[in-house]
């Protein structure tokens, strides 16, 4: 049970990064979220290094995993990042200070005046503009400003990716992007807008994507376009790759190192000898793998032939099972010897039938009390968080080189009532 997870066993007790991770569920309670910072440090480091033979910048999508200090700690390793709200702007600049802005692309097919007004301010890197009237927007917005707005267009490449359906993004079906046959006249009309500037050019097919060949495909499609842009006089010099390189989610063998060199090859002879600087969108790749759920068993029941073991955390704090189906493993933190193995739903407190974690999953016998891991949580997890149920979030623990560190305190009700005017 390793497949490039920090998660490992010393003594029959899981440990992250060495540290004991049922000494942290006491320490800081449960649910709880935990990071390995070494290996989201790492994930960058082999994307940096992938795509060292060409010019690029890694703008990491924060919306993986929006936490202050990851993003600061991938800030200071020279990343950059992929918004898509003002709150991830404001998160961005907090973590990594105002001269990041110069790394940020901002991605979103719903930009409202104001986030494209914090945008225009800080002076991020490039607007991904996802279609006509939100091109005409933003001239309006950078004229008012007397500033020129650097945009790509997100192109819809109508390439297929086998993913979930509700995160492929690159079929002409999908809302994103302008379609790819379209985007050359709006290049042409937004060069003649005083306040744009046509920089880039941008795509992204979708998330958790396994195979490379789509990317390679998508990118070709969207290299093509650049080359017609640039005969047509724009001066593009970013291309935007997208983010949505897959991780493994089941018990099996992964080599991350093997996975980026693989799409960074497809990339590479998409690429060609094109000069052009190329913007990468990794998120689940780099936090995916790094952070688990921890919970904690409360009750087991058994209704019919149906055994439950009911945890803490909830479908709330953790969704992707409910939403997508999605598989995660599960494993006790402390193991205890001889222990049988019994079928049964691993499900939460939340009053929806939705919310479970593993539906007839087969796992050792817990007892009332005993901690359970749930594994590769580290992206979509928190970020993709509620209060559902008037439930406080989880706290939030960072691994670091020295020692572990709450990174977000668990909230309280006081928080979740502030803005309410009874
Ligand atoms: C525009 C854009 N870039 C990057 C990402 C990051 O995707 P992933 O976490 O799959 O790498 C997403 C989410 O799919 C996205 O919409
Ligand atoms: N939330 C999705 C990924 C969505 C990607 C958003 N562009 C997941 O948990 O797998």
């Amino acid at each position: 049970m390793n497949q490039g997870r920090p998660f490992v066993y010393a003594d029959a007790r899981l440990k992250c990064d060495g540290v004991d991770v049922a000494e942290l569920a006491e320490q800081f309670g449960t649910p709880l979220y935990v990071y390995s910072a070494n290996q989201i440090a790492e994930r960058a480091g082999l994307f940096q290094t992938a795509f060292a033979g060409v010019s690029h910048t890694v703008c990491y999508a924060v919306k993986a995993n929006s936490s202050l200090a990851i993003l600061k700690m991938l800030a200071a390793q020279g990343c950059g990042f992929d918004i898509v709200s003002g709150g991830e702007l404001a998160r961005v600049l907090a973590a990594g200070g105002r001269d990041v802005a110069s790394r940020v692309v901002f991605s979103g097919v719903g930009k409202t005046a104001a986030e494209m007004d914090e945008a225009l301010d800080a002076e991020i890197l490039q607007f991904n503009v996802e279609s006509e009237p939100e091109l005409e927007l933003l001239a309006a917005r950078a004229a008012a400003k007397g500033k020129r707005a650097r945009i790509a267009l997100r192109v819809n490449p109508d390439v297929s990716a086998e993913t979930h359906p509700y995160i492929s993004t690159g079929l002409s079906a999908h809302k994103f992007g302008i379609g790819i046959k379209l985007a050359r006249a709006v290049y042409t009309r937004a060069a003649a807008m005083p306040s744009i500037e046509t920089t880039g050019v941008s795509v992204h097919i979708g998330s958790q994507i396994r195979q490379v060949e789509p990317f390679a495909e998508a990118l070709a499609k969207t290299l093509a376009l650049v080359a017609e842009l640039r005969s047509d006089g724009h001066q593009i010099r970013y291309v935007d790759a997208g983010g949505g390189l897959g991780i493994e989610y089941a018990d099996k063998d992964f080599d991350a190192a093997e996975q980026v060199a693989h799409y960074a090859a497809a990339l590479k002879s998409a690429l060609g000898s094109m000069d052009v600087h190329l913007l990468l969108e990794p998120g689940r790749f780099l936090v995916g793998q790094a952070g688990a759920l921890i919970t904690r068993v409360l009750y087991r029941k058994q209704n019919g032939d149906k055994k439950f073991v009911i945890v803490d955390a909830g479908m709330n704090d953790l969704i992707r099972p409910a939403l997508y189906q999605a598989h995660h493993e599960i494993v006790p933190v402390v193991t205890r010897e001889g222990s049988l193995d019994e079928e049964a739903d691993i499900v939460g407190p939340v009053c929806e039938s939705g919310d479970f974690f593993a539906r007839a999953r087969t796992l050792p016998v817990s007892e009332d009390g005993d901690l359970l891991a749930v594994l590769d949580a580290g992206a979509y997890g928190l970020s993709l968080s509620s209060n559902y149920n008037t439930r406080l979030r989880p706290a939030e623990v960072l691994v670091e080189s020295t020692g572990a560190r709450l990174v977000r305190r668990r909230e309280t009700y006081e928080e979740l009532f502030a803005p309410e005017m009874p």
